[in-house]
């Protein structure tokens, strides 16, 4: 990979390679654009195959930052880090060692709970710096809201598909019953939705069974079945050369980060397809919403609206991508790129004033 090149063509600003031997280290801060805010981002930990797959996995995910904060008006930049090591590694000394190199960085970058982090991690890291959000017991954490902004976002895609408010009846699969899935199926059950879920830890999907009346499915099922709407809350890179061609659902809106295996293929492959696909970072702001507002001193109704914002914005986008011919997660970067630079004229105007 040649990292210079690939930076200066997602644009990041800074990245930023940790490394220690007692503990043994390894973690990579990537800081991708700050021009609204400080960058924010929260740290997963994942037993990498390789170096490679981790730098990008950072790249990607920060720059998908600095969209999602731009789509969703909040004044943060984008950020995300990854610590290389394998759940079972983890320690307090570990993230201790971590911590102290967001600190280091003295603000330009907040984190916090990602995948594989637990709020007991999290604590561990606070230990040693106060640059990390989203811990308070006080919002209920950044689930419940991820969730609230998914369904916002599956009504403003049934309207845009089928110019249609009604739920009633409809058909969704669930992929990934977490803290996000298991409060969207809570949602969806609310209003009248058929679901189809599959998780890969049994005892999630029992209570799902339980609680709102799922149907069950292997997890390599859950792409092919008949239904209206796929909702990818597990895993990154499950839209691929291998599961759009299977794909029958005619909109896509999950809380999964980097849904598309490649922004640009994938995307047109299903634009091609006449599927309805709801960009990742603007669907699933409402962790950022939330954490965001608790770091400023909650305030519910605040957040409430900003979450609610997010059913316009998409409708924006879906407008814009059928306008100009593109697809949906072109448009919804147009719309941040611009703000993007809007903000840093306002900022050159008021330095000028
Ligand atoms: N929690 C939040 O506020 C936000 C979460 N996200 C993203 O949304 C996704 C879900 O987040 P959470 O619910 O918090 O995570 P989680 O870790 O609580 O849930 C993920 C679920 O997916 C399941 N899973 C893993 N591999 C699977 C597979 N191959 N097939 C089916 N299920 C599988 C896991 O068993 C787990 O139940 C993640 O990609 C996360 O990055 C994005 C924005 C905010
Ligand atoms: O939407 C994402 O991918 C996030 O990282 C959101 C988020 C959850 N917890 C946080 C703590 C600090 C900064 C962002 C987040």
């Amino acid at each position: 990979m040649l990292l210079f090149e690939t930076v200066r063509e997602m644009g990041h600003e800074q990245i930023l390679f940790c490394h220690g031997k007692n503990p043994d280290i390894k973690a990579i801060i990537a800081i991708h654009n700050t021009n609204l805010g400080p960058a924010m981002g929260a740290t997963r930990l994942f037993p990498y195959a390789s170096e490679e797959a981790a730098v990008k996995d950072a790249l990607r995910l920060s720059r998908g930052m600095t969209y999602k904060a731009a789509c969703a008006n909040i004044p943060a930049g984008g950020g995300k880090a990854v610590i290389i090591a394998n759940p079972d590694q983890k320690t307090d000394e570990l993230f201790r060692a971590y911590g102290g190199f967001v600190e280091g960085l003295n603000g330009r970058f907040i984190t916090g709970q990602d995948v594989n982090l637990t709020p007991e991690d999290v604590r561990s890291i606070r230990k040693e710096t106060k640059y990390v959000v989203g811990v308070s017991e006080k919002s209920g954490g950044p689930a419940p809201i991820t969730a609230l902004g998914v369904f916002l976002g599956i009504k403003a895609a049934v309207k845009s598909h089928w110019q249609s408010q009604e739920l009633q009846g409809l058909k969704v699969a669930v992929q990934g019953l977490g803290n996000v899935g298991k409060n969207l199926c809570r949602h969806l059950h609310e209003h009248g939705i058929k679901l189809y879920v599959t998780d890969v830890d049994p005892g999630k999907l029992e209570e799902v069974k339980q609680l709102f009346g799922a149907t069950v499915v292997n997890p390599k099922e859950i792409y092919s079945l008949d239904v209206d709407i796929f909702s990818p809350c597990a895993l990154g890179g499950i839209l691929n050369h291998e599961t759009i061609p299977l794909l029958k659902a005619q909109i896509i809106a999950g809380a999964a980060n980097n849904q598309l295996a490649d922004e640009q293929i994938h995307g047109q492959m299903l634009t091609q397809k006449g599927i309805t696909y709801c960009p990742d970072y603007v669907i699933n702001a409402g962790g950022l919403i939330n954490v965001y507002n608790e770091m400023i001193g909650y305030n519910e109704a605040k957040a409430f609206q900003q979450v609610h914002n997010i059913y316009d914005t998409l409708i924006e986008i879906f407008k814009i991508a059928k306008q100009q011919n593109i697809t949906t997660n072109d448009a919804s970067k147009q719309l941040a790129e611009n703000r993007i630079i809007n903000a840093k004229k306002t900022k050159i105007n008021e330095i000028a004033a």
